[in-house]
């Protein structure tokens, strides 16, 4: 998987532009060997009288080669490696956005190596080019080894001094692979941290409440412990590298000495001086070469082992969420039954045994403290979430064997953490319905639906206008018409299945919000005998929902609609006549 992968990549991306790589390379690599066997064969020439030729040819020639092929080279490769890294981060982000779930932002060691490869994306440049410089530096080795020999067998031993900085290297490399892996949660802290001070929606409350000064610090002591980690790794590394190339020149300084020594007695030629002397050169070049491979080759395996887990999980999360298509029309509901949930890593279940009935065409209102579990349960009913016990099923179907592309797309949502989506307007409400994207009369009714009408009737370009002061000409909005905007593209749906509204509506006034749900109630019943769900914390909208869901601390507290649940008395009556009071 993990080789599938990275040569698919490599040799999928550039085909024709990686084998002139290859050519080129080979040429550069051998380009200097050539000068250096013209030059002893022009010292041996000289030597005994008889000038070659050939020698002086091969050392013109192979200059020549060695300051032409690089720059042309390089251009080539930046060229490749700039399409290997936009593969990668497409490829990466395709991945990611195919997830059906959101589990990979909550769960912190998904969430991690996400984090990793993300960070080790614009490191990859030996996607192709490495492979490429793995085959030239192996004709590299034989030539410079076949040179040695030729000089003398047993100086083919000066090569094994090499493997001194291989071994060194792999070992740095492997150290700082583990640092980075650590350090890879730190990166992710110091990119929330960073957030929150930059990004104009947090300016607001980090200004006046002089939260800045707190980020900076955090941001500071994140980065020290970075920077202490990768320092003791490159420390590390360091004097593992001297003390390598150390033995080497010990070990080479003893070979030319031999050879002089072979000169002097007259065993050898003249040139063989010159050629192992230049040849150290080249044996450390080589050596630094073999090893630069190995750690650029390792470092890029393990990236794509990770990234190879990681399609993995994508895989069969994509699996787990495929099933038959979802119905035209919900006949008599969604049930719930024994539903149980707990979120990745949380002590305690945010749901517990819920046994439920949401009728289908009927509008059902969640309510409940802080944290009783009304979001959750909405996000197991989009399938964000699978529950972790019970079923749910949808009239006699599992949900869970219902596609979860295909159910999702017949359900619309509108969530208090909306997103400021920074399109031009159309497109800001029309996402809500990626098909009708483009459609101008999908996005009117959506509008008119969401009361976004006036919202767009006071940007300067109407629907053209770009949203969001960061951009060129762009407009910004207040929270309520950002909120509105997002209430119409959860409108952009025709005829959902179930429409979720959690608390989308804050920033709205009681009476606005009341007459709101009214409507969408209303145009989702019509449709497909479609669920409204919604959570609210304001009664007075909550009261006209046909059926009311009280959830205390994850479990299913009351359950009636509004007259039912005043008459019982219970929790429900309690805090709709304490709410009643407070506006009194
Ligand atoms: N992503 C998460 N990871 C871990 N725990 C979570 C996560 N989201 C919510 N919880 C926990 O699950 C419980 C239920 O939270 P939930 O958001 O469903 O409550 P809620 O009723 O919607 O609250 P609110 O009215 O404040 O929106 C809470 O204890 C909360 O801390």
């Amino acid at each position: 998987m993990t080789f599938r992968l990275w040569f698919g990549m490599a040799f999928g991306t550039s085909p024709l532009l990686t084998w002139i790589q290859l050519v080129l390379n080979t040429v550069r690599a051998l380009a200097p060997l050539v000068t250096l066997v013209g030059l002893k064969l022009v010292i041996d020439g000289l030597t005994s009288r008889d000038p070659s030729a050939i020698g002086a040819a091969l050392i013109v020639g192979g200059l020549a080669l060695s300051l032409v092929v690089p720059p042309v080279l390089n251009a080539l490769e930046s060229t490749v490696n700039d399409r290997g890294h936009l593969r990668i981060y497409r490829d990466l982000m395709a991945h990611v956005s195919r997830v059906p779930g959101v589990a990979h932002h909550e769960n912190p060691s998904l969430a991690d190596k996400v984090a990793y490869l993300r960070g080790q994306v614009s490191d990859m440049s030996y996607l192709s080019t490495g492979l490429v410089g793995a085959v030239v530096t192996a004709l590299e080795v034989a030539a410079t080894f076949g040179l040695l020999a030729s000089v003398r067998p047993e100086f083919l031993l000066l090569p094994a001094l090499g493997l001194l900085r291989i071994w060194s290297g792999s070992v740095a490399g492997r150290r700082q692979h583990e640092v980075r892996q650590r350090l890879a949660r730190h990166g992710r802290m110091r990119g929330r941290l960073r957030e929150i001070a930059a990004a104009p929606e947090h300016g607001v409350e980090t200004r006046t409440s002089g939260l800045g000064r707190l980020l900076l610090t955090r941001f500071r002591e994140v980065l020290a412990a970075e920077r202490a980690e990768t320092i003791r790794a490159s420390r590390q590394g360091l004097l593992l590298e001297v003390a390598a190339r150390l033995g080497f020149a010990l070990g080479y300084g003893a070979a030319i000495a031999y050879t002089v020594v072979l000169v002097r007695n007259g065993s050898a030629p003249a040139g063989d001086i010159a050629l192992i002397v230049l040849l150290a050169a080249r044996v450390d070049q080589v050596a630094g070469m073999v090893n630069g491979q190995v750690q650029g080759m390792a470092r890029t395996w393990r990236f794509f082992k990770a990234y190879g887990e990681f399609v993995t999980y994508v895989r069969e999360s994509v699996a787990a969420g495929a099933g038959s298509p979802a119905p035209e029309r919900v006949l008599g509901g969604i049930t719930l039954n024994g539903v149980g949930f707990s979120y990745p890593q949380a002590d305690a279940p945010a749901l517990r045994d819920v046994d439920l009935h949401l009728p289908a065409g009927s509008t059902v209102a969640l309510v409940g403290e802080n944290g009783a579990g009304k979001t959750t349960l909405v996000k197991l009913l989009l399938r964000l979430y699978e529950p972790t016990a019970g079923t749910i099923r949808v009239d006699d179907v599992g949900m869970d064997s219902i596609d979860v592309g295909s159910w999702r797309e017949r359900c619309s949502a509108g969530f208090q953490d909306f997103d400021r989506f920074e399109f031009v307007a159309a497109t800001t409400v029309g996402v809500g319905d990626l098909p009708r994207l483009d459609d101008r009369g999908a996005v009117d009714r959506a509008l008119e639906r969401g009361d976004a009408e006036d919202v767009v009737a006071q940007l300067p370009d109407g629907l053209d206008t770009q949203l969001g002061s960061a951009w060129q000409g762009g407009v910004d909005l207040s929270v309520g018409q950002w909120q509105r905007l997002a209430l119409a593209r959860a409108f952009m749906r025709p005829e959902p299945l179930l429409l979720v509204l959690d608390e989308p509506t804050a920033a709205l006034d009681p009476e606005s919000e009341h007459a709101l749900f009214e409507r969408f109630a209303e145009a989702t019943q019509r449709s497909a005998g479609g669920i409204t769900v919604l959570v609210s914390h304001r009664f007075s909208t909550v009261r006209m929902a046909d059926l009311i869901v009280v959830m205390h601390e994850g479990r299913l507290h009351e359950l009636g609609s509004h007259d039912d649940l005043m008459a019982a008395g219970g929790l429900y009556a309690e805090l709709y006549t304490l709410q009643a009071q407070a506006y009194r």
